[in-house]
C-alpha cells in the first residue's frame, strides 16, 4: 500500500454533534486533523497562534463547516483556560486533540536552560493546561483526548533530548489520567507518528536526514497526514470507546529500530 491507496473508514457522520478543539490547527498535521473531524460533522475549534493559517483551514474546509479560529499561544496558561471555558460553554467538549509542538533539533550540551524550558513549555506544560481546564466539559460528555508524541518516545533520539522527556512526561500523564479520569468516562491516548512529510520538516536543512529517516522504515514509507487524522477520528469516536491509556505508534514499524538480524543479510 502506498500513501496514494489511504482510503478513510468512518462513516460520514461518525462525529456529528461533537465538538472538538485541535492545538496547531492552522498546518500540518493539525490541519489534516481538523478537515477530517470536519467532514465527520464535528463542530471544530482550531487553535494557534497565526489567525491567517488557522483561517486557511476553514476555507479549505468549506463555508459549510462548523469551524472557528481561535489565536491563542498554548504556553498561556491563562488565556487557554479562559479558551477552553469558552468553548465549553457555547458548544460542549467531547475531545481534545493536543498537537501544537514542536522542537529545535540540538545536542544536549548545545540546549540553553531557555531553550529546554520553551521546548518543555510548548510540549508538557502546555499539554497539561488546557487538558485539565478541559476535564470537567469532557466529563459532562464522556470525552477523549488525544495527545500527539513522537514514534520514537520510548526509545531516544538524537539532537532531541528535551522533545522526548516533554514527550515521555506527556506519555506519563497519559496514562496517568487514563486512570484518573476513567471512572468520570474520559478517555486518555497518545499518538507517536514516524516521520510525516509536513513543511516543518520538508525543507533543504531536514531533507537528508528525513530521506534517511524514511529509508529505513520497514513498510518503506513516511506516514501522512491524512493517516494520522483518521487515527485520531478513530479514538475521539464511539469506535474508540475502549481505548485509553494507549501509546499508538503510527509509523510503519520505525520504533521497532534497527532489526536484529539472525539470518543475514537476506533472512529480512
Ligand atoms: C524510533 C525511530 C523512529 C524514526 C521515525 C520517527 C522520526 C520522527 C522524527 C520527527 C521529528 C519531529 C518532527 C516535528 O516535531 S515536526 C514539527 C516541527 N515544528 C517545529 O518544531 C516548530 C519549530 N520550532 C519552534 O517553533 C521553536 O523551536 C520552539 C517553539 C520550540 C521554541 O520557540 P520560542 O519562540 O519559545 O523560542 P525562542 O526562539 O525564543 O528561543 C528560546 C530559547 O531556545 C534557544 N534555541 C532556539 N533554537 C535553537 C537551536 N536551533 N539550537 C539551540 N538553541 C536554540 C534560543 O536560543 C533561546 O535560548 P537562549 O535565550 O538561551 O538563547
Ligand atoms: N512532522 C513529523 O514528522 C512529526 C510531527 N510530530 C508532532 O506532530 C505535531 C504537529 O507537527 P507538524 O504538523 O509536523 O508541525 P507544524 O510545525 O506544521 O505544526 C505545529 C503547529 O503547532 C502550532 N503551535 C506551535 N507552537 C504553538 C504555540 N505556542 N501555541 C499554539 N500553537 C502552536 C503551530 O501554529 P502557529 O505557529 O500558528 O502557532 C502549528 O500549526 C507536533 O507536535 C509535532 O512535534 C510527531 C511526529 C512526527
Amino acid at each position: 500500500m502506498t500513501a496514494a491507496d489511504f482510503r478513510p473508514v468512518l462513516a460520514q457522520d461518525a462525529l456529528s454533534g461533537h465538538s472538538v478543539i485541535v492545538t496547531g490547527a492552522g498546518s500540518g498535521i493539525g490541519r489534516a486533523i481538523a478537515l477530517r473531524l470536519l467532514a465527520l460533522g464535528a463542530r471544530v475549534t482550531g487553535v494557534g497562534r497565526r489567525a491567517e493559517t488557522l483561517e486557511e483551514t476553514g476555507r479549505m474546509a468549506g463555508a459549510d463547516a462548523a469551524y472557528a479560529a481561535e489565536v491563542c499561544d498554548v504556553r498561556e496558561a491563562d488565556a487557554v483556560e479562559a479558551l477552553v471555558a469558552r468553548v465549553g460553554e457555547a458548544h460542549g467538549l467531547t475531545g481534545l486533540v493536543n498537537n501544537a509542538g514542536g522542537q529545535f533539533f540540538a545536542r544536549a550540551e548545545d540546549i540553553s536552560p531557555r531553550g529546554w524550558q520553551a521546548v518543555v513549555n510548548l510540549n508538557l506544560n502546555a499539554v497539561f493546561a488546557i487538558t485539565r481546564a478541559a476535564r470537567p466539559y469532557l466529563e459532562a460528555s464522556r470525552g477523549a483526548v488525544v495527545n500527539m508524541s513522537l514514534s520514537p518516545v520510548e526509545r531516544g533520539a538524537i539532537g532531541m533530548s528535551h522533545s522526548l522527556a516533554a514527550r515521555a512526561g506527556v506519555l506519563a500523564m497519559t496514562r496517568a489520567l487514563a486512570l484518573e479520569w476513567g471512572g468520570q468516562g474520559i478517555r486518555v491516548n497518545c499518538l507517536g507518528p514516524g516521520t510525516v512529510l509536513t513543511p516543518a520538516l520538508a525543507d533543504e536543512a531536514h531533507a537528508p536526514h528525513v530521506a534517511k529517516l524514511v529509508a529505513g522504515v520497514p513498510l518503506g514509507r513516511a506516514t501522512s497526514p491524512e493517516e494520522v487524522a483518521e487515527l485520531t477520528a478513530f479514538l475521539i469516536s464511539p469506535a474508540g470507546a475502549l481505548m485509553t491509556g494507549q501509546l499508538i505508534q503510527i509509523d510503519g514499524g520505525a520504533h521497532l529500530g534497527v532489526p536484529v538480524n539472525m539470518l543475514g543479510e537476506d533472512g529480512a
